[in-house]
């Protein structure tokens, strides 16, 4: 089964800014239909890191979609809260009828992310991690599934890291990861005989205003990742590949990294580099669970 020549209906969450803005702005680039959910449609939020506030513009990456050749929607919603997000997919049942991919981006990352200290000495709000990162993603998956049963060729992605495997900015972060990946895999068996499959992905160190902060913060040393960073549009553009893979339901449950992906599907990112696995990055393999990581 397979969409064919159909460019194909999306859902991206948390697309305001960074990978979420950067995944939607490829997959306008390929063609899609792009709907971009956030918080507020327009004017910057309240996220910070390192004491600065971060930009973003829910509205303004709906219309770097449509200008790289796709269809960009900003619909306002807050991921914390169920109704909003009911109504989210009601609304592009009624305006699509269908949802071909979902990526579930949106995740709240408290402006102690990478502060250092342990859990306890670090405001309870880091928990909120678990709440539109983790729950969210179960959330719009719940709704999107009706949808996605009336695609050929359904997808559901969740964006996560080797986080999900190491220690990476505490308990609440590497669960939240952990979680995914696992949600992933489980959504798989419940999607067997159905033209829905679900995948986790690794991505690198983003090239986002995020990771540019958070190095500029004393307390974290980026530069030499930033250096060998990725794009978020560079997994767009492997999350496109993936959807339209014929042999997709052999990756149904997966853990991928980005760029073992990329390179399977002949894709670099938009310098022309071909990033690494994070496997060669870390210097010795991540302890990757051998049973979900494909
Ligand atoms: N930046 C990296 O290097 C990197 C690497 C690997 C994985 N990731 C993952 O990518 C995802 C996005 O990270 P980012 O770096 O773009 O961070 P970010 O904070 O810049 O973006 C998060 C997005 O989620 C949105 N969001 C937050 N709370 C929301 C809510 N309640 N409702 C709706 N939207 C909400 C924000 O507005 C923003 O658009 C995260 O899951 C992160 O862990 C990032």
């Amino acid at each position: 089964m397979h969409n064919g020549s159909c460019a194909g209906i999306a859902l991206v969450t948390g697309a305001s800014r960074g990978v979420g803005a950067g995944i939607a702005e490829a997959l306008g680039a390929l063609g899609m239909t792009v709907y971009l959910s956030g918080r507020t449609l327009s004017g910057i939020g309240t996220d910070t890191v390192g004491g600065q506030r971060l930009s973003g513009n829910l509205e303004a990456s709906a219309a770097a979609v449509s200008d790289a050749g796709g269809h960009g929607i900003a619909v306002q919603c807050d991921h914390a809260d169920d109704a909003q997000v009911a109504a989210l997919f009601e609304r592009i049942e009624r305006e699509q009828g269908r949802l071909d991919l979902l990526v579930n981006n949106a995740t709240f990352l408290p402006p102690q992310l990478t502060a250092p200290g342990p859990f306890w000495e670090k405001p309870l709000a880091m928990s909120q991690m678990l709440d539109v990162g983790l729950r969210s993603a179960y959330v719009a998956s719940y709704y999107a599934m009706p949808l996605l049963l009336r695609s050929t060729q359904g997808l559901i992605v969740f964006i996560s890291s080797f986080g999900a495997n190491c220690y990476m900015h505490g308990p609440a972060y590497g669960a939240q990861k952990a979680g995914c990946d696992k949600m992933a895999a489980d959504m798989a068996v419940d999607l067997e005989s159905t033209p829905v499959n679900a995948v986790s992905l690794w991505l690198g160190l983003q090239k986002t205003e995020r990771s540019a902060l958070a190095g500029a913060d004393d307390n974290v040393d980026y530069a030499a990742f930033l250096e060998r960073a990725e794009t978020p549009q560079f997994t767009g553009r492997v999350i496109h590949s993936l959807w339209k893979d014929p042999e997709l339901e052999r990756l149904n449950g997966h853990t991928l990294i980005v760029a073992e992906q990329a390179l399977a599907y002949g894709l670099r990112d938009l310098d022309d580099r071909q990033p690494a696995s994070l496997r060669q990055q870390l210097g010795s393999p991540p302890a990757v669970h051998p049973a979900r990581v494909g």
